[in-house]
């Protein structure tokens, strides 16, 4: 049976903000109390110390209006063509790096950055350059700039499309080395020709859009896009073998992948119509070049045209360059002075978001959340984390959290609930008390999974308006003892439950009985026989040491049985206190939960 509280007070709070420097060491306490070493400044997303200005090292070409907002905000250090060595020796005094595709930003890079590279910035789309995995698993958001380029490339792709067609590159060549060889370069019309997209997202929608204005017949492969936005613009989706069955042209605008790399290789080939023309502006990786350049010489592919490669810049002597049916550009495709003065402006904008603690919208590896449900869904945010650092605290030592159930109430419908940020701190309420591990959004999950937590998450859809995101956040740690025995649910796990009110979290339910009490400073849970004068007793001890209560409330089962009384703290009572309340002849357990 549930016990009910009797709220004895609510104090006013101001409005919760997402804070920066949050200390979060804690005391827990069962008749003893336990100290752990006070963290470094701690903010939710991001560790960068508002007190000094962050450093961002430049380690590419960036247009200057992106400068000069980053300039507006950090000290930037603009450091072109550094060797490996020389980026991992800067790297460790910087807060945010900045690259396009041509710097490497591998796993040393992380390791050799101590901690204090918190933002990886890529000028442009493609991240395959980044060690997403390294970055996560040292909590670096990476941010990139996915569309100011978008256009550019397009137009590169049509550009080398048209050129191969009509041997632009080889007559100029031709004709600048004195000859004269118009029986030569006869080209091929592209009116009425099939062109296969493979990719259609951004580039390659554009690049559609632009063929048909060419007169084309236009068909795309790509196993995630929507079927609808294609016939919006009539295009047709086909497999991968009838694009590479029926294509008279291939345009490749898919990202690099571990399932896309060499995804052109002899088998693929193999199947394409003979005279086939291919244009890359994706990645070079995702052809197999020695099956191209063995494809090139057998005919099956006429000509190709090329703006990436495997390794760039190519080796001089590389056969697909100089091979006479394949033109080549490098790496061009962002290439325009409105596409460099976009991406750097989109770029900046995204790594002073993130420095600045907000959640980026062009988050590579952590989830987007835009702005206004951000602000929405921020109580519920500091709600989460403290449940998840009372349900810890509530352990006994030396049984590990192995399992944790999260569950959601609310009346909106699952897919209006992205709990993904609510999930990330918890796991960080629930590891960071006992680990010396910093949590972030960033590698939140990595870290639970690393620490062998497993968090399951279950919704209880309500009836009643969805207006509010959430009614309530409940956390459960499955097959671990308690220091305070009350925190143990009917059905055997450690349970807090907590709800916002007025824009404050509270704490709702600790096993099974109801409290309240706003999670603010720190908490006191006792449990007692219920009788007159426990509030005096407890609340005298801590005043007697001008200990302040914010908040008492007791929940019950029924009168003069168990009580549980929670009482919010501002300041850290001495172990003396605590030690008289503990010693109070009706409290049978107390624990002492710092937030
Ligand atoms: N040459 C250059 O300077 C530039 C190159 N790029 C490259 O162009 C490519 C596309 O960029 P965006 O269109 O902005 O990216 P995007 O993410 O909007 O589109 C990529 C599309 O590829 C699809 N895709 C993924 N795996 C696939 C597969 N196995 N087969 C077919 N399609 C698959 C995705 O579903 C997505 O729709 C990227 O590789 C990017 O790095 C982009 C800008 C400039
Ligand atoms: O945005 C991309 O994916 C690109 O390939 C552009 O690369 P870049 O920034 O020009 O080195």
């Amino acid at each position: 049976m549930a016990a009910s509280p009797s709220s004895l007070s609510l104090r006013n709070s101001s409005p919760l903000s997402l804070s920066w420097k949050t200390n979060t060491h804690f005391s827990p306490l069962s008749r003893s109390t336990v100290s752990l070493p006070s963290r470094r400044p701690n903010p939710i997303f991001i560790v960068f110390s508002m007190d000094a200005k962050p450093t961002v090292l430049v380690a590419e070409k960036l247009g200057e209006a992106g400068l000069d907002l980053l300039k507006g905000f950090a000290n930037v250090d603009c450091s072109y063509n550094l060797s490996p060595e020389e980026l991992c020796t800067k790297i460790s005094l910087c807060d945010a790096l900045i690259v396009r595709s041509g710097t490497k930003v591998s796993r040393e890079v992380f390791e050799s950055s101590g901690g204090r590279l918190k933002v990886v910035g890529r000028a442009g789309v493609g991240i395959d350059n980044v060690d997403l995995a390294a970055a996560t698993e040292h909590g670096c958001l990476v941010v990139n700039a996915p569309t100011a380029n978008t256009v550019a490339a397009a137009e590169h792709g049509i550009a080398l499309l048209t050129a191969m067609a009509r041997n632009v590159a080889q007559a100029d060549a031709s004709i600048k080395a004195g000859k004269w060889q118009r029986n030569k370069y006869v080209g091929v019309s592209l009116v009425g020709k099939t062109l296969a997209i493979m990719g259609f997202g951004k580039v390659g929608t554009e690049v559609a859009r632009r063929a048909k204005g060419l007169g084309m017949h236009v068909i795309a492969h790509d196993p995630y896009a929507p079927a609808d936005r294609a016939r919006a613009i009539g295009v047709e989706l086909v497999s991968f073998d009838e694009a590479l069955a029926t294509a008279d042209f291939i345009s490749l605008h898919m990202p690099l992948t571990p399932s896309t790399s060499k995804i052109l290789n002899d088998e693929n080939f193999a199947k394409m119509k003979k005279g086939v023309r291919i244009v890359n502006v994706a990645r070079g990786g995702v052809i197999d070049e020695d099956a191209l350049v063995k494809a090139l010489d057998a005919g099956i592919v006429a000509q190709a045209a090329l703006d990436v490669f495997t390794v760039e810049p190519p080796p001089k002597d590389s056969r697909l360059v100089q091979h006479e049916n394949v033109t080549v550009t490098p790496h061009l495709g962002a290439s325009t002075m409105e596409a460099q003065e976009g991406v750097a402006i989109e770029i900046a904008e995204a790594v002073v978001g993130a420095l600045k603690g907000e959640l980026a919208a062009t988050a590579v590896n952590a989830p987007m959340v835009p702005a206004e449900v951000l602000t929405e869904l921020k109580p519920y945010v500091v709600l989460a984390e403290k449940l998840g650092r009372l349900a810890v605290q509530l352990v006994a030592g030396g049984s590990g959290v192995k399992s944790v159930k999260v569950t959601y109430a609310s009346a909106r419908a699952p897919d209006d609930l992205d709990t993904r940020l609510l999930r990330a701190m918890i796991t960080k309420g629930i590891i960071e008390p006992i680990s010396s591990v910093f949590v972030n959004l960033v590698n939140a999950d990595f870290t639970a999974k690393q620490r062998g937590i497993r968090i399951s998450e279950e919704r209880i859809l309500l009836d009643g308006s969805p207006e509010s995101p959430l009614e309530f956040i409940q956390v459960q740690i499955a097959n671990v003892e308690s220091k305070f025995a009350s925190a143990i649910s009917d059905s055997g796990e450690i349970k807090v439950e907590g709800r916002v009110k007025d824009g404050v979290p509270h704490l709702t339910k600790v096993g099974s009985f109801e409290v309240d009490v706003s999670l603010e400073g720190s908490i006191i849970l006792c449990r007692q026989v219920d009788q007159p004068g426990m509030i005096g007793t407890v609340g005298s001890i801590l005043g007697e040491e001008n200990v302040n209560v914010s908040f008492m409330s007791v929940g019950r089962i029924a009168p003069r049985k168990q009580a549980v009384m929670a009482i919010g703290v501002d300041e850290q009572p001495s172990k003396e206190s605590l030690k008289r309340i503990g010693e109070v002849p009706a409290v049978e357990e107390f624990v002492y939960l710092k937030l």
